[in-house]
């Protein structure tokens, strides 16, 4: 298998696009909010929520029906054309590879509004070279539209043929911006027994031992505590690995039993504490969720100054609150100080509450 070299990776796939760029930028994507926009309602929403939301998502995928794939490509255009999307990030996702419409997406929406577009998601990417087709089209399209800004690439992880080459496909090329789990598509390629969009099942449990009687066996009859198991959490943790290797962006994806919003708050924080740096808003709903989740607490920036202040050069160890805190502990504190200024750039209200915090002199 032939390679390129180093000082080919960073060069433009076509003459004239735009040159790769060397770090994905670290933008706050709390919440990527889908949207169908052939669906005049929802679309009518869509500039109303500028600036709620840290990326909108004009989805042309699943969830939109076939006979509105053109309807919600050309309402994506035109909602593009007509709003200024100040902070907020627009995002499409495209339809997948092997579909009659991902080709008339990509020539569609390059040169319409491909300098608005900041990424393209891309479904049920398999391989190396379902980054490299992708790669390879939009240099063609940015060269020929004149785009000054490279479109970054989103893949999600939704086929266990994905999963199995998750690495390779994160460093695929300089456009890869991150990653999502796909946990319905995935779990039918998997021939997973689920019928779900995302979160647990109650049948996927760990049960306390049975008490034992005076003979010895098992009292079956009596009451026990279960524990219903995260049936994600292999494939989040693999993601994360493969993400923070490559320099790029780890997401959950989506939670549809949109009336349980205590169960998405849990599967959401599951993955923010795993490393994830967002998650997926398919409802109103969800964007308040995944915002409160994937900004630091205020009890966990408070400890983190506590900890960034009695570590002074970052050597060595202390004590706090009968803890033991060094140089690995306060790497820790940083990644979540950064991500609350990060955050505060963006968002007044969670400024003014970070800000509010008590902190020790350094
Ligand atoms: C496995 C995957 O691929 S997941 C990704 C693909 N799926 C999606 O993108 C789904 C996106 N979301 C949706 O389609 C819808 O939210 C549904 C079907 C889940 C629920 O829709 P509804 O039954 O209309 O929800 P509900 O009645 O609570 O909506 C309340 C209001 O919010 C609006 N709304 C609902 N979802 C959204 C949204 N994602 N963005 C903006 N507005 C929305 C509705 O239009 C409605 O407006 P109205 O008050 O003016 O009538
Ligand atoms: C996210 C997605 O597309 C899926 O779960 O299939
Ligand atoms: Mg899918």
């Amino acid at each position: 298998m032939s390679h390129k070299s180093a000082k080919d990776f960073f060069r433009p796939l076509a003459v004239g696009a735009p040159a790769p760029l060397r770090e994905i930028p670290a933008r706050p994507s709390r919440a990527i909010h889908f949207f169908d926009p052939s669906n005049e309602k929802m679309a009518a929403k869509i500039p109303d929520m500028v600036g709620t939301v840290d990326v909108l998502l004009g989805n042309l995928e699943d969830a939109v029906k076939a006979d509105n794939k053109v309807a919600a490509r050309e309402g994506l255009v035109r909602i593009a054309q007509a709003t200024d999307f100040g902070p907020t990030q627009l995002w499409t996702r495209i339809n997948s590879l092997d579909s009659p419409w991902v080709l008339d997406d990509l020539t569609t929406l390059v040169p319409a509004i491909g300098e608005k577009l900041d990424v393209i998601m891309v479904p049920k990417v398999q391989e190396p070279a379902d980054i490299h087709y992708v790669d390879r089209i939009l240099a063609q399209l940015e060269a020929k539209a004149g785009i000054t800004k490279p479109i970054l690439i989103h893949a999600i992880l939704e086929t266990a043929r994905g999963v199995a080459n998750v690495e390779e496909i994160c460093g695929a090329s300089p456009r890869m911006q991150g990653l999502s789990l796909g946990p319905a598509d995935l779990a039918a390629d998997r021939k997973m027994k689920t019928t779900r969009v995302g979160g647990g099942h109650p049948g996927y449990l760990v049960r306390e031992d049975a008490p034992r009687g005076e003979d010895g066996l098992p009292d079956l009859d009596a009451k026990r505590a279960i524990f219903q198991q995260d049936l994600w959490h292999y494939t989040i943790a693999k993601m994360v690995d493969a993400c923070a290797t490559h320099g790029i962006y780890p997401y959950y994806g989506p939670f549809g039993d949109i009336k349980d919003t205590v169960a998405c708050e849990d599967q959401f924080r599951n993955a923010f504490l795993l490393g994830c740096v967002g998650t997926w808003s398919l409802h109103p709903v969800q964007i308040k969720i995944a915002n409160r989740v994937f900004s630091p607490s205020v009890e966990d920036i408070a400890h983190a100054r506590r900890v960034v202040a009695a570590m002074g050069d970052g050597t060595g160890a202390v004590m706090i609150d009968g803890k033991m805190e060094d140089d690995a502990s306060l790497k820790q504190c940083l990644v979540l100080v950064e991500l609350a200024e990060k955050l505060a750039e963006i968002d007044p209200d969670l400024k003014a509450t970070y800000d509010a915090i008590e902190t020790p002199e350094a």
